[in-house]
């Protein structure tokens, strides 16, 4: 790769740096060979470059750009970390949180777990549509609290409480600043346009003993809703005067192609063009069947185009607008309508129902204990009070208590020598778990993970068959994997899996935190707001569509813009259908419905 004017202006710089560009302009790229540049120059032995970036998924790329770069040597790679803000956060709270008065030892209060006691509280406020802006703010304060007293009583720490934390410890702290300088003498701040209000609080503190590289696309700030500041980027030049380099429209990523200036006239909402290389509208008819179709015959005809191009580890992204559609896409690849074949893929879905789903088949895995049934009773209460993350429905919650009161009555029958109620609703969970329990166990962790999920997933409770279908989304029990091998290992160790519910625990931690995942592969479903600072060969958008009775409108639900209503239309929206748009290499097509396209295709009067 021969680095631009620009990318060599970046390499030639001094002091704080503000890089910004638009998609797939060569920020990260030159960012990587900066921090060669320095480690290579400025550093110590024990010293490293930190890159920061929000998501796993843009450390993964990084990490593999940087190990792919012939031009930096093994030595000067090993002087580069890159870490998610999270766990760089951790990291120090984990050495000096009690300097602020948190216990020793602390631990990961993981999202599930976090939605798990925090349950209580928020069942106590009616849902957020029906709470006023003053009955919101009190919940809001409640839960902080809440949080609060779990981090400082039970040294449990959940991920919104890392950053505030760790401001606090570096602003009354002159010798932990200057020690993380030490330790980092450079800091590159990737997706900087991102950054909420406390992280920005961590790198000023971090700014004034080290040198900073923020690397920014001020249009890709889809995260208003968590606290992105549009001043951000001023907020920056003020505190730090840094140099400024501007890639402005450089497009590397799909060079050749019109990808990246279709992206710009979705931001503009004006065409001055009739067709766009690299981009293709089409459109369906508005029934789930021809949707489906349309979106299975797109993939088959993108999957052989890439298997042809002969490029090994190509990439196929399928992006939708919400969580329910990555459900569907995820389901109906499996199997396809009308026999066609189905599609090997992955999909990205909210992860809190599946893990805590995978504490049950855990639970199940490990030989007997006293308070078993206790024990599991508790798993399947939090399963329902944890599934909806940090937006639990009344539903689950009741469901929870549901459990709760069966579970009562049955043990106080119990206790006084009756029979269980003959309605108790836990007759088929038991008559299902005890089947799970008494399955031989092989010693193989993935085959016996399987089996028991089996059980589940076809047994008579109807509880445990949604239990089972969600764990079906975990694919942390693969070959190689670190879940896989101290499972492996606890096998060996005790003839039985007599750690598996604490192994199961701390591999979602690590996974969290794992920073050798590879960019994913082959065809991927997910949600268009995960792809941000991904890539793709392809990438396919797909849309719902509305529902039509009586030549009306009834529902239009699952599409690009709410309702695609054009009065919804806002600036975040048009930003995030850009990022997905611009995330396709070589190709980006967009289906959408026949009668009622997305309304951000139709220029604007
Ligand atoms: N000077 C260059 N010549 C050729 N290819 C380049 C050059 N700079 C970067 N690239 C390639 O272009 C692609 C996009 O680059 P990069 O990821 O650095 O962009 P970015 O600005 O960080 O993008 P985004 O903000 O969208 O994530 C990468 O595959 C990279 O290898």
């Amino acid at each position: 790769m021969e680095p631009t004017e620009k990318q060599h202006e970046v390499i030639s710089s001094d002091g704080h740096l503000l890089v910004t560009g638009g998609p797939g302009s060569g920020k990260t790229t030159i960012s990587i060979l900066k921090a060669a540049q320095i480690a290579d120059y400025n550093l110590r032995p024990q010293q490293k470059v930190l890159f920061l970036s929000f998501a796993r998924a843009t450390i993964a790329r990084v990490i593999e750009a940087i190990e792919e770069e012939k031009s930096i040597s093994d030595n000067i790679k090993r002087h580069i970390e890159v870490e998610t803000y999270h766990s760089f956060f951790w990291r120090i709270l984990k050495a000096h949180g009690y300097l602020l008065g948190l216990p020793r030892k602390l631990d990961i209060l993981t999202p599930p777990e976090e939605a798990i006691a925090l349950s209580s509280t928020r069942s106590q406020f009616e849902p957020d549509s029906k709470l006023s802006d003053e009955k919101k703010k009190e919940k809001k304060d409640a839960e902080n609290a809440e949080r609060c007293r779990l981090a400082a009583d039970e040294g449990r720490v959940c991920f919104d409480l890392f950053a505030p934390f760790v401001s606090s410890l570096l602003h009354s702290s002159q010798r932990l600043r200057q020690l993380l300088a030490t330790m980092h003498p450079a800091v590159v701040l990737d997706e900087f346009q991102d950054t909420n209000a406390e992280q920005w609080n961590v790198v000023q503190a971090l700014g004034r003993y080290s040198r900073l590289i923020a690397l920014a696309d001020p249009e890709q700030r889809i995260f208003d809703f968590i606290g992105a500041d549009p001043d951000r980027l001023d907020h920056f030049r003020k505190a730090f005067t840094p140099t400024e380099i501007d890639f402005s429209d450089t497009n590397h990523r799909s060079a050749g192609t019109d990808i990246a200036k279709f992206g710009n006239a979705i931001l503009k909402g004006t065409f001055d063009q009739e067709n766009y290389e690299g981009i293709e509208v089409k459109y369906f008819d508005s029934n789930p069947n021809q949707a489906f179709t349309t979106l299975i015959t797109s993939t088959y005809a993108a999957r052989k185009r890439l298997a042809k191009s002969g490029k090994q580890d190509w990439s196929l992204a399928i992006l939708v607008p919400t969580k329910k559609m990555t459900r569907l896409v995820s389901d109906k690849f499996r199997a396809p309508p009308a026999g066609m074949p189905a599609i090997n893929h992955t999909a990205m879905i909210e992860m809190a129902a599946a893990i805590l789903g995978s504490g049950i088949i855990a639970h199940i895995l490990q030989p007997d204990s006293a308070s078993r049934l206790d024990t599991f009773i508790s798993l399947m209460c939090s399963y329902y009070q944890g599934k909806g993350g940090d937006k639990p429905t009344k539903t689950a919650l009741d469901e929870a208590a549901r459990i709760r009161k069966a579970y009562d009555k049955w043990c106080s029958a119990i206790n006084s020598g009756k029979k269980p109620p003959g309605k108790s609703i836990l007759h088929a969970t038991f008559e299902v778990y005890d089947t799970a329990c008494a399955k031989l166990r092989t010693g193989e962790p993935n085959q016996d993970w399987q089996t028991v999920r089996a059980v589940l997933e076809n047994g008579k409770c109807k509880r445990l068959t949604e239990i089972a279908k969600e764990v079906r989304n975990i694919r942390l029990l693969e070959r190689g994997t670190q879940l896989r091998e101290d499972l492996t290992q606890d096998w060996r160790d005790n003839g039985s899996y007599a750690n598996a519910s604490l192994i199961v625990q701390q591999a979602f931690v690590q996974e969290h935190f794992a920073s050798s995942a590879k960019p994913e592969t082959g065809v991927v479903v997910m949600n268009m707001h995960k792809a941000k600072g991904k890539q793709f060969d392809e990438v396919i958008i797909f849309e719902g569509w509305p529902n039509i009775s009586r030549l009306k409108i009834v529902a239009n639900l699952d599409r690009i813009v709410r309702f695609n209503d054009r009065t919804k239309v806002d600036a975040s929206c048009r930003q995030n259908f850009r990022v997905s748009i611009t995330r396709g290499r070589q190709r980006t097509t967009i289906l959408t419905p026949e009668v009622d396209p997305c309304v951000l295709l139709i220029p604007e009067q």
